[in-house]
């Protein structure tokens, strides 16, 4: 896909207070884009929450909450804070403009637009924001296996730790190494270490399917699974249904000791309620230690242990 192509299709949020500039904006915007529309800055927010549109054409003066308001709210936002904005409006004034960027707007058309210049630059900034999108992507995942990095893995702990203390429930996460993959590599080449490594995510990234829950790869052959909101027995079956699927894969392992095909072990460690005398990174040393329990027991199995109140 050429860079030009990424500005098609991109969804547009337009806020007017005046329905007129709203159908004028729509129509020079439908054959290309989804065009969504807000009266006022309150309805924008929740259109914009609700519809994660790729671009907000905002008007500077409205009643009740202003375009600059509107604009400072959305920076504010995680969940909004990447969307550009850019001010269309009857304001044409330097200092306006000067305003309107610091705000956080990204460009300033102002009112009589000319409708082939507002096309023009809103295809401009959708192609900027791809780019930026798909960076972002890049940045968070893992190059080989295209599941989430270790980065991408400590930035959702930090968030789902918050999350679950506030709300009072539990966190887990299984951390899981593959059985002798250094073996593995000698014996079959490094090329087939690195197809196994993606067969072998493949099949643990359909073991834990809620939105929240995140596999990544921590370490060469070793991945972690997050799991917000699940206690000691959730995890428990997430493990087991881990062993079993990639038991499953079947994939040779004519070099292991430890079973005739490529098997993992496992460290599973619940953080139990409240989370607040605790931290995420207890939690994941007493992974690692289970992990490593896992291993000394004989490989392919799992290992469970819990942190907190009553905590086995
Ligand atoms: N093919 C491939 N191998 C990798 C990659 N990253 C790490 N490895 C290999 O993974 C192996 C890990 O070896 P060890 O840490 O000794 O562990 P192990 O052989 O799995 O043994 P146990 O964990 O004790 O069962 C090393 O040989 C690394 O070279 C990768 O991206 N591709």
């Amino acid at each position: 896909m050429s860079w030009t192509n990424l500005a098609r299709n991109g969804r547009i949020l337009v806020v007017d207070d005046a329905m007129e500039n709203i159908q004028i904006l729509h129509h020079a915007l439908r054959d290309e884009h989804d065009v969504l529309f807000a009266l006022d800055g309150e309805k924008a927010l929740e259109v914009a929450l609700a519809q994660q549109p790729d671009l907000i054409l905002l008007d500077a003066v409205m009643p009740g909450m202003d375009g600059y308001a509107v604009c400072a709210a959305l920076r504010g936002s995680p969940r909004l804070q990447d969307i550009p904005v850019i001010f269309v409006t009857a304001l044409s004034q330097p200092e306006d403009e000067t305003r309107a960027l610091e705000a956080g707007a990204v460009d300033f058309i102002s009112k009589p637009f000319n409708v082939a210049v507002v096309r023009a630059r809103v295809r401009s900034q959708l192609t900027i924001k791809r780019q930026a999108d798909a960076m972002r992507e890049l940045s968070m995942t893992d190059g080989l296996t295209g599941v989430a990095n270790r980065r991408s893995f400590n930035d959702a702990l930090e968030a789902e730790w918050r999350r679950c203390a506030r709300a009072g429930l539990p966190l887990s996460v299984i951390m899981i190494d593959i059985d002798h993959f250094k073996l593995y590599n000698d014996h079959y080449g490094h090329q087939a270490g690195d197809l196994c490594l993606q067969q072998v995510s493949a099949a643990m990234a359909g073991c834990a399917a809620r939105p929240q829950d995140l596999l990544a790869r921590y370490g060469g052959e070793e991945f972690i699974l997050l799991l917000p909101q699940e206690g000691p027995e959730g995890a428990e079956v997430v493990a087991r249904r881990i062993l079993d699927e990639v038991r499953r894969l079947q994939l040779p392992h004519a070099a292991s000791p430890s079973a005739p095909h490529v098997s993992a072990s496992l460290g599973v460690c619940t953080a139990l309620p409240p989370l607040d005398n605790l931290d995420s990174s207890t939690l994941i040393r007493e992974a690692d230690s289970q992990l490593y329990l896992a291993k000394q027991g004989g490989r392919n199995r799992h290992c469970t242990s819990t942190l907190g109140p009553g905590a086995a």
